[in-house]
């Protein structure tokens, strides 16, 4: 039975590279996906892993229609064994309904990857819709850890350094870039909800004013 699989994790836990390794396993063995995405760090078109390794994907917007986009493929003889949709918290609630009528109406596999929850812990509406609609939910195996070693399970937003817990729910960025204006960190609840980043834990630790958290 064709299935829509919602792989899910917080950032960096290996959402991507999980998609390009079932990518190669299929296609290997002659099967033909077709890969979508949204927002990509590396760009317009391409799924990327921070292992290095990336393959092109359709750039989805917001008005793409996926299920039109595979009836259309397929009529016009081309062939699809499977999807693969990176990135899949950015796209609406229509379209992972659509992700489910391909599976239900064309019996074609589609396995979804996203972040389930924002920096200020809410669902985003395409993940929503994904726990809602999934046939089968996945928590990825390689789990990423807070500062403090325990299981990360929340992303933080960081402005200039700093947590924050307010702003615009899209802004593509990464982890572990201290340069840039807006970044990433993945921290264990405890820490996300203290608003207890590794650089805050490191400046209270070496404050004779605070006390330690940990
Ligand atoms: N230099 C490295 N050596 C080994 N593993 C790495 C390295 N850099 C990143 N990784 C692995 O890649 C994971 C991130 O993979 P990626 O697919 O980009 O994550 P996601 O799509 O979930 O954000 C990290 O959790 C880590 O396991
Ligand atoms: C938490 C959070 C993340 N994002 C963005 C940041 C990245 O561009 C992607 C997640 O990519 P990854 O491959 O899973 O690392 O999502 C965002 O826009 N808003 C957020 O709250």
């Amino acid at each position: 039975m064709p299935e829509l699989v919602f792989f899910s994790g917080t950032m960096d836990c290996g959402k991507s590279t999980l998609a390009l390794q079932i990518e190669h396993n299929r296609s290997a063995r002659g099967l033909e996906g077709l890969i979508f995405t949204r927002n990509d760090r590396a760009g317009e078109g391409v799924l990327s892993s921070r292992l290095g390794l990336e393959t092109k994907a359709v750039e989805a917007a917001d008005d793409f229609d996926f299920y039109g986009y595979l009836v259309t493929h397929l009529s016009g003889g081309a062939r699809a064994d499977y999807v693969i949709v990176d990135e899949a918290q950015f796209f609406t609630p229509d379209q992972i309904d659509q992700l489910a009528r391909i599976v239900d109406d064309l019996r074609l596999d589609v396995f979804a990857f996203g972040i389930t929850t924002d920096f200020r812990t809410r669902l985003f509406p395409g993940s929503r819709r994904l726990v809602e609609m999934a046939d089968r939910i996945e928590v990825l195996q390689v789990e990423a850890l807070c500062w403090c070693g325990a299981r990360a399970t929340h992303n933080a937003r960081t402005v200039d350094g700093k947590m924050v817990v307010e702003g615009e729910q899209v802004v593509v960025g990464d982890v572990n870039r201290p340069g840039t204006a807006t970044g990433y960190e993945v921290l264990c609840r405890r820490h996300h909800i203290r608003r207890m980043t590794a650089a805050a834990a490191r400046a209270a630790a070496i404050s004779p004013d605070v006390l330690p958290v940990d």
